[in-house]
């Protein structure tokens, strides 16, 4: 990748575009001259940030038709030329991907017959790492500069490819389980199951997409490593990344991969050199030693080392009461390392009580003080780093250690409560992170009141709300403010914990689990709001103009940015909070093609129930938080009992098998797809930024993932950031599956039935019951007749519309071409019709489409005809009409096609204004807010944002309540 756009770069050529990286290594060979033709056309414009004197609004784009016409190529004589060289780009191109493929099946032949690994003197490692190094750093520079005159590009752009498939490994058994192997015994590829390596890092890190380094064994050998998911922040500089894990730090790897590319997962691609060393496919699988833990402290003491590499020794400690008079502030810091618990939650767990009580008996007040004051900032990195769980187990463990949180006696204990209260926020355990801020405040002592109220209250309301719409459901109103702040920011996430309605999980024949009902539901209504349980976004700024690409070997599937991201997070989440969310995220399924993890036949966790009320919490709950929180150390109490639980629970890790994450983000994730909530967000005009399948989301939303796949849904989920909501689409009988559409079920059948065959099962729904008795070949009739004469009549359509606002055209000439174009959407209903069985009911919503286009035509000319074939759009999306004149005008809900029928129902209200009907026009907006509001809900503001530009002038403010 890196070698291609250099030399795009180098011949004048613009980068290839989010979507055209896609292309790169598409097979076909139109879509390979398509591009070629493409890129050679395309000039690299001027992408400078101007400067100073001449730079327009705040870095908006400036560049002129002058910059357009100075760059581009002479048309006569460029073109070839060009076309030609990038032809042969693209071809280098796909051969360095073809032969790193080729490698990486070979290497999987080749675990049948192991060869001794060669060893490479660590001077040479170490060179080629640095230079591995410049060369990363120079590309990061091009990307975001013009390396000729250092002057800034306007967006950074780095595309970057890796590759996933063909085997991935996991280690499940426990250092002292496994036995150390050293340099003498290694041979690639193998998988050392059994035993360990042990190494030191030797040299600064590098970051791909994985994270390589030297490491150097006891014997003094050295061996590259490389880290999968090391971090989802690939912006870090060469500092912050050497801090994860610096020079002289000791780590184990549990039964390693050694591989002949440790490069091949998520290295820069190496054309097929190979380069052996440690592949670990897991961060689980890396396991950091130091003298914090006694198991560890063992190990260490037992080992010598033949090398020794050049450390900074203020990175490191040698004994735990010198760390705890230098404790480190920041996360990644001395004695807090890579994805390592705080110094204090890692003693608690590896020291008995009495052992805790004779070391702090060894600290003197002014270094329990120095201590605390550290350890409250190291708590707030956490929070910052988004590693809550940590936060949480550091501040129990100081609890536990009496280690006051604040150099300030009279206010140590509001202080603790108040990052308590923090810290629960930011794992959204909303009761408690409440009754922490509130317990805060009466701690405070009077004079420091009104300061700590201005600070708290703000946030302390937030949970407050939060905890309600936790324990009660949203309201239209939170959903409002879901939906509105989904649109306004780039990376929108709630806070939120899931909500579940009537609904249990149950296990379904045929099915796996799924979600039922238990009590019957009304049309509308809510059934569940969840939260993911990781998410990631293209503008996040860990990611902000990478642009990944992971060609899977197997499967020859490309995932993008956010899908790769998403995993990371995932397994770093789990990681950090590993009690809460290994059996959501590890319980769900990854495919057919992998086997279960072992969390899938433990019971799948539902929400508990939870209560809220507006009342103050009783004073004597508050009180006794508040006696616990400041009593001095008393190791028997509940309270302790509990903090020990905390740390406990977090500090065992299970193994996460990174490949199973990425099946289960395959097959359970939503996205990549556009920042939900509606209305297309692209309102901007910055291509890299436009909705494409580079630039979107992915997450992982664990109970509305139990729930299966049906093309006719009973249920409408909709997204909003990382929320989802799912409302019942009928009045739905305790006992009821409800199931919603994986692939859209107004798409023609044979297109839905390929889109889901990568889940290995049969739709079996009411839709697909209907299109399977039509046959196959009615079917495909169908759609043909759907996709090639409607497109050509929609065509038509557009031309006679722009036709009819132009004064040139008499009235007589444009009716008879609308009334002839109405004819030929009859013609095609006829036709349409004639693919559906005689028997089928009115469910043909391939027909709406056409039925409203025709009454769009038949409007100019007819109203009364018109209004017949609107209504048929609507019916033929399941809805019939009442036959009283008062109350609902439609007896249900479209079955699919939502939009479209609200489309229709405003468009009759319209019509029945223009007939003078007001009546009828006021029952066709209100059917149409009440559609709106069972399927998406949120109130009359979200309905105007979505159809007020459409439909201007109903009088929406007489008729529509404000919820
Ligand atoms: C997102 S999961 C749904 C939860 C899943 N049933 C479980 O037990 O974890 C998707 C998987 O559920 C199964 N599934 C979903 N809808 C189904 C359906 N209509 N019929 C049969 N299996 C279905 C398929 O195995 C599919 O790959």
């Amino acid at each position: 990748m890196e070698d291609l756009l250099k030399a795009l770069r180098n011949i004048g050529l613009s980068l290839p575009d989010p979507e055209q990286l896609l292309q790169l290594s598409d097979p076909d060979t139109e879509v390979q001259d398509n591009l070629a033709r493409h890129l050679s056309l395309t000039p690299a414009k001027d992408d400078l940030v101007p400067d100073e004197q001449d730079s327009g609004i705040d870095g908006a784009e400036t560049t002129t038709q002058e910059d357009e016409d100075e760059s581009a190529l002479d048309p006569l004589m460029d073109a070839d030329l060009f076309k030609g060289a990038v032809q042969a780009l693209l071809e280098n191109y796909n051969k360095s991907i073809d032969k790193e493929r080729d490698f990486l099946r070979k290497e999987q032949d080749a675990l049948a017959a192991p060869k001794k690994l060669k060893p490479v003197p660590l001077k040479a490692l170490l060179a080629r790492q640095a230079a591995e190094i410049k060369k990363r750093q120079e590309e990061v520079y091009t990307a975001g500069h013009d390396p000729e005159s250092g002057r800034k590009r306007r967006r950074l752009y780095l595309p970057r490819q890796t590759f996933d498939g063909v085997g991935s490994y996991a280690s499940d058994t426990p250092i002292d389980h496994l036995k150390r192997v050293d340099a003498d015994e290694l041979e690639a590829p193998k998988r050392f199951k059994g035993r360990y390596i042990l190494c030191k890092v030797a040299s600064s890190l590098n970051l791909y997409v994985s994270c390589t380094f030297i490491g150097v064994l006891p014997s003094g050998n050295a061996i590259p490593i490389s880290i999968a998911h090391f971090t989802s922040n690939l912006h870090l500089s060469g500092a912050q990344l050497d801090a994860h894990l610096p020079v002289g730090t000791v780590i184990a790897i549990r039964e390693p991969y050694i591989s002949l590319n440790h490069f091949a997962k998520g290295g820069p691609c190496q054309g097929g050199k190979s380069v052996p060393g440690v592949r670990a496919d897991t961060p689980t699988d890396v396991h950091i030693l130091d003298r914090c833990s006694e198991q560890d402290k063992k190990i260490l003491e037992e080992v010598s080392w033949k090398v020794d590499v050049a450390q900074d020794d203020d990175q490191h400690f040698s004994d735990v009461k010198s760390l705890l008079c230098n404790s480190p502030t920041a996360a990644n810091s001395r004695g807090c390392r890579w994805l390592q618990d705080g110094p204090l939650a890692r003693i608690v767990v590896s020291s008995s009580s009495e052992h805790l009580e004779q070391l702090l008996g060894t600290l003197s007040a002014e270094e329990k003080t120095g201590l605390g004051r550290r350890t409250h900032s190291l708590i707030q990195s956490f929070l910052s780093e988004n590693r809550p769980g940590a936060a949480h187990r550091e501040l129990c463990a100081a609890r536990i250690l009496g280690i006051p949180l604040s150099n300030k006696p009279d206010s140590a204990t509001a202080e603790g409560l108040e990052l308590e209260g923090q810290v629960l926020y930011k794992k959204c355990d909303f009761a408690a992170s409440r009754l922490a801020f509130e317990a805060a405040l009466s701690a405070y002592p009077r004079s420091q009141r009104t300061s700590a109220q201005d600070r708290i209250l703000e946030t302390l309301n937030t949970v407050r709300s939060a905890q309600k719409a936790s324990a009660l459901g949203p309201t239209h109103e939170n959903v409002w403010a879901y939906y509105f702040d989904s649109q306004s920011y780039a990376t929108p996430r709630f806070d939120i914990q899931d909500w579940f309605g009537p609904v249990a999980i149950e296990n379904i024949p045929g099915a796996g689990r799924g979600l039922v009902l238990t009590r019957d539901v009304e049309e509308g209504e809510l059934l569940l709001c969840c939260k993911a349980a990781a998410s990631s976004y293209a503008a996040e700024t860990g990611s902000r103009g990478v642009f990944l690409l992971r060609y899977s070997v197997e499967s020859g599937v490309t995932s993008t940015t956010t899908q790769v991201l998403a995993a990371t997070k995932s397994i770093q989440a789990m990681i950090d909070r590993p009690d809460e969310l290994t059996l959501p995220i590890m319980g769900l399924t990854a495919g057919p093609g992998m086997e279960y993890s072992k969390w899938v036949a433990a019971e799948y966790p539902a929400p508990p129930h939870r209560d809220y009320t507006d009342e103050q919490t009783p004073a004597s709950q508050i009180d006794a938080l508040v006696q616990a929180c400041s009593s001095q150390l008393d190791l028997s109490s509940a309270r302790q009992d509990e903090w020990r639980r905390v740390i406990l629970n977090g500090s065992m890790r299970p193994s996460i098998d990174s490949s199973y994450v990425d099946g289960v983000l395959r097959f359970n994730a939503f996205g990549p797809a556009a920042n939900p909530g509606g209305k297309s967000t692209s309102t901007t005009t910055d291509k890299l930024q436009q909705d494409s399948e580079l630039t979107r989301s992915t997450m992982v939303h664990p109970l509305p993932a139990i729930l299966n796949h049906a093309c006719l849904p009973n249920v409408s989920s909709v997204f909003f950031g990382d929320i989802v909501t799912t409302r019942a689409l009928h009045p739905l009988k305790k006992g009821t599956e409800i199931m919603h559409q994986y692939v859209k079920g107004e798409q023609p059948w044979l297109i839905r039935r390929s889109q889901l065959s990568k889940h290995g099962f049969k739709c079996n729904c009411g839709i697909c019951q209907l299109d399977e008795r039509d046959g196959e070949e009615k079917v495909r009739e169908r759609g043909q007749i759907v996709g090639g004469s409607l497109s050509m009549l929609q065509e038509r359509s557009r031309i006679v519309l722009k036709s009819s606002t132009s004064t040139d055209q008499s009235q007589e000439k444009q009716e008879d071409d609308r009334r002839d174009l109405a004819e030929s959407l009859e013609e095609m209903v006829g036709k349409v019709q004639a693919t559906y069985d005689a028997s089928r009911p009115g469910l043909r919503p391939d027909l709406m489409k056409i039925y409203q286009l025709k009454a769009l035509h038949e409007s100019a000319y007819d109203v009364d005809a018109a209004v017949a074939s609107e209504l048929k759009a609507l019916e033929s999306i399941g809805c019939t009409v009442s036959k009283g004149g008062e109350g609902r005008i439609l007896n249900e809900l479209p079955s699919l096609h939502f939009d479209g029928g609200i489309t229709s129902m405003l468009t009759l209200a319209k019509w029945s204004v223009k007939q003078d009907k007001m009546d009828e026009a006021r029952r066709w907006v209100e059917q149409a807010f009440y559609t709106h509001q069972c399927t998406i809900g949120g109130g009359l503001d979200i309905f105007w944002d979505r159809w007020l530009d459409a439909f201007p002038d109903l009088p929406y403010r007489d008729w529509l309540p404000r919820c």
